[in-house]
């Protein structure tokens, strides 16, 4: 009898002729216990369960719906941690270095389709295919066979216009496609015809045959399940029995399976009323006694009768692990073999392989790119999304945004003219005859004059919203007007009054009001100015005593456009970059496609890489049309250097992005996620000083907007292009060392984000 006990080798015992093959483990669960929900109110999914699965045979993982089924296996594949318990997964511990699971050895097909809709076979197949590391012409190769072997449509056809069976079907292809060494299959012929089914199932005794290949499946066709080797019936978080079919169906004495699962959940019940009892749980040697063996013999197989049979109990191990040493020892205790550790070191290479152990991220990451690439090229949409609707943007807000508003009207009462007739002359050059025409004269065009008989009847058109204001000159007003200028301080009050023009303004609207004062203002001084100027006078006597000489920075006639043109640039890149990335992990999360290429061994790192680089070529090409439309096409102001206007236009749509990864990794559902996209936008936008500066705030909400991420990057985009300053100065560094800052920080909250759910 010869046996080299580990997890890797084979024992082989020669007993009176028969040579029996004791396969070695490619699966080994123990004292599993995995708990979903907070600490106070446990959801209790996997409770000491145990589990073995010998290498080269299928694995029926059965039972009820909810009753930890996938969660069993997604901790199997490294996609989730257990709360106690071991895993060896091929002789490692998933998850862990070199292990190669995650990665190419395993093969797994979700219970979603997980697949990308908008991808044809051919290239739903070529990704995954890259992702495992495999040569072009290697998944060309493949993917023939699988399109016969699965009687798939041609390989062009979209994924989104396949039947939900046919789908199903390439989900599975996608798992058989790198010929792993462990296929985990979750209700894998769900939806699938019978004829189909029965062809699946033969090509995975085919594929086991050869004693190289496992497969753990699971499965609502119970009665599929007897091409199974061996069957775990597992029920409330533990397996019931872990045996053959054959075994199963004469220790019970059924003829369906569904049957033995009934009995055996039925026991489960009565055992553990009498559990505290007899403090047993979960122990069930159903092989010893249907061959009438000793109920510690293990059951080997015979290598002329093919696998089957296995007897690895629940709690009566085959191989014992003793952790006081370390040590594992072979079934009949007495050959010491490699400690755990150190076995699954010895493996780590050799089990995962040249080719395995050479699979850089490069391939990875380059699947990954064309796969970002070509779903949004696939998606119209989404396209027109990213590149239309910016520029609609900058164009909607360039022609709505900071010009004067046109048409006011003004409900004019001049008494010192025939205002029926609605005409009002006045002499040019030195004259004094109708003054009031003259000024009104000077009036922009932009506001339309109207003639009122009365000032009541003009301040009404005002009240009932037919004007923005009321202008009444007096009948003197010519007289009063020449004698306060020649009179000077000697003018008495009647002269003032009867020279002033009187203005009732609707101020509901404070920046037509504030208009409107300009305006009127501003015409009067130009009215003097010109008058004087007639008369051989210094025109300057016309003016107000402040004189605003050319100023230091920007135009004597500011324009709210360039005010509020820098916080527009870097909202419209933000929060276009949040919008797209947002949802971005969300709907591969959702969708199981981020679980299937984890479960390749594709890391949140590259994940989250991939999609950087993604909407980073796309964020170059929204930045440029936005400036392209902002600055040239609209003329914002530009005095600074252009490529520092770029670089903090790119670097804020980095931060949006980033902070679109947050959202997408802290949120569960694509409606959280947009809700919280959304209720952000507001809040930053005003708090921000996008259009409103923030040195108008209380102190406390000044200091807090600060802090936000747009704010400093703002006022440093302003400074560029109004001031035309450099990047030397501290309001333009400040505005990039922040932008960097919140980078830096929404890509840690993301990745320790994405690490946290892995688990
Ligand atoms: N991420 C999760 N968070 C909280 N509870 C979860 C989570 N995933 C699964 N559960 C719960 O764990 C239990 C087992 O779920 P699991 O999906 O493993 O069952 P299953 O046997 O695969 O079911 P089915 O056959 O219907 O797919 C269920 O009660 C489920 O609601």
């Amino acid at each position: 009898m010869l046996i080299t006990s580990s997890e890797q080798t084979i024992a082989t015992i020669d007993d009176g002729g028969t040579t029996w093959t004791r396969p070695q483990n490619a699966v080994s669960v123990r004292h599993a216990f995995k708990t979903y929900g907070p600490k106070s109110k446990p959801n209790q999914v996997l409770n000491n369960l145990n589990m073995t699965v010998a290498k080269g045979t299928i694995y029926g993982l059965l039972g009820a719906s909810g009753c930890g089924k996938t969660t069993l296996l997604s901790c199997i594949v490294g996609r989730k941690r257990l709360n106690s318990g071991e895993i060896f997964v091929l002789g490692g511990k998933p998850g862990t270095r070199g292990s190669g699971v995650p990665g190419k050895r395993v093969g797994y097909m979700p219970q979603e389709i997980a697949l990308y809709a908008e991808f044809s076979i051919k290239e739903t197949m070529m990704y995954f295919g890259w992702i495992f590391g495999m040569q072009t012409s290697e998944i060309i190769e493949r993917l023939h066979f699988l399109l016969n072997f699965l009687d798939l449509p041609s390989e062009n056809r979209l994924v989104k216009n396949l039947s939900g069976g046919q789908q199903r079907r390439v989900s599975f292809a996608v798992a058989l496609m790198h010929d792993p060494e462990l296929l985990i299959l979750d209700e894998p012929t769900v939806g699938v015809d019978p004829l189909l089914r029965q062809s699946i199932w033969n090509h995975l005794v085919h594929i086991t045959k050869a004693g190289q290949k496992t497969v753990i499946i699971t499965t609502h066709y119970i009665e599929e399940a007897r091409q199974a080797h061996t069957i775990g019936l597992m029920r409330s978080g533990r397996l019931l029995a872990e045996e053959s079919p054959q075994v199963l169906l004469s220790m019970y004495r059924c003829s369906s399976l569904e049957d033995v699962f009934l009995k055996l959940s039925r026991k489960q019940g009565q055992q553990q009323q009498q559990a505290s009892e007899l403090n047993i749980s979960n122990n069930i040697s159903l092989s010893a006694l249907a061959f009438g063996n000793k109920k510690d013999n293990p059951v080997y197989i015979s290598q002329e009768s093919g696998v089957i049979g296995l007897n690895f109990h629940q709690s009566k191990e085959v191989l014992i692990s003793d952790s006081t040493n370390g040590s594992t020892y072979g079934l009949n205790g007495s050959t010491p073999t490699l400690p755990a550790s150190q076995n699954q070191q010895a493996i780590e290479c050799d089990d995962c392989g040249v080719d395995c152990c050479n699979l850089t991220s490069r391939g990875k990451i380059r699947a990954l790119l064309q796969k970002n690439f070509l779903r949004m090229w696939r998606n119209v949409g989404v396209m027109l999304f990213i590149f239309a609707l910016p520029v609609m943007q900058v164009i909607l807000f360039c022609l709505a945004i900071g010009r004067d508003p046109t048409g006011l009207k003004l409900a004019i009462v001049n008494h010192e003219m025939n205002s029926s007739s609605g005409e009002c002359y006045y002499e040019k050059g030195c004259s004094f005859n109708n003054l009031s025409c003259r000024y009104l004269s000077h009036l922009n065009s932009s506001i339309i004059q109207e003639y009122y008989d009365d000032v009541e009847s003009a301040k009404q058109a005002v009240a009932q919203g037919n004007a923005w204001g009321a202008m009444y000159f007096t009948e003197n007003f010519t007289d009063a007007l020449v004698a306060r200028i020649a009179l000077g301080r000697d003018a008495d009050d009647e002269t003032l009054e009867q020279s002033e023009i009187r203005v009732w303004l609707d101020m509901s609207n404070q920046q037509i009001g504030i208009l409107l004062n300009r305006d009127l203002q501003y015409t009067y001084r130009q009215f003097a100015q010109n008058l004087l100027e007639e008369c051989d006078n210094n025109p300057k006597l016309g003016d107000v005593p402040i004189q605003f000489k050319e100023p230091i920075y920007g135009t004597n006639e500011p324009s709210f456009t360039d005010f509020v043109a820098p916080g527009v640039i870097l909202t419209i890149v933000f929060f276009l970059a949040v919008a797209l990335t947002s949802s971005a992990l969300i709907i591969e999360r959702t969708e199981g496609l981020l679980d299937r290429s984890w479960v390749a061994g594709v890391t949140p790192g590259e994940i989250l890489f991939s999609h950087v680089v993604t909407q980073f070529v796309v964020m170059c090409g929204q930045t440029a049309l936005v400036l392209i439309f902002m600055i040239l096409v609209f003329g914002v102001t530009n005095n600074g250097d252009i490529f520092l206007v770029i670089a903090l236009t790119i670097l804020q749509g980095l931060c949006g992005m980033c902070f679109g990864f947050v959202i997408s990794a802290i949120c569960e559902l694509e409606r959280n996620a947009i809700q919280l996209a959304l209720g952000s936008f507001y809040p930053t936008l005003l708090l921000s000083g996008v259009i409103w500066p923030i040195e108008g705030m209380p102190y406390i909400l000044r200091n807090i907007a600060v802090g936000l991420p747009l704010t400093l990057a703002t006022s440093a985009l302003r400074s560029i292009l109004t001031r035309g300053w450099g990047f030397m100065e501290f309001e333009v560094y400040m505005g990039f060392v922040a932008t960097i800052s919140w980078i830096l920080l929404f890509l840690i909250i993301t990745m320790v984000s994405l690490k946290l759910k892995q688990n």
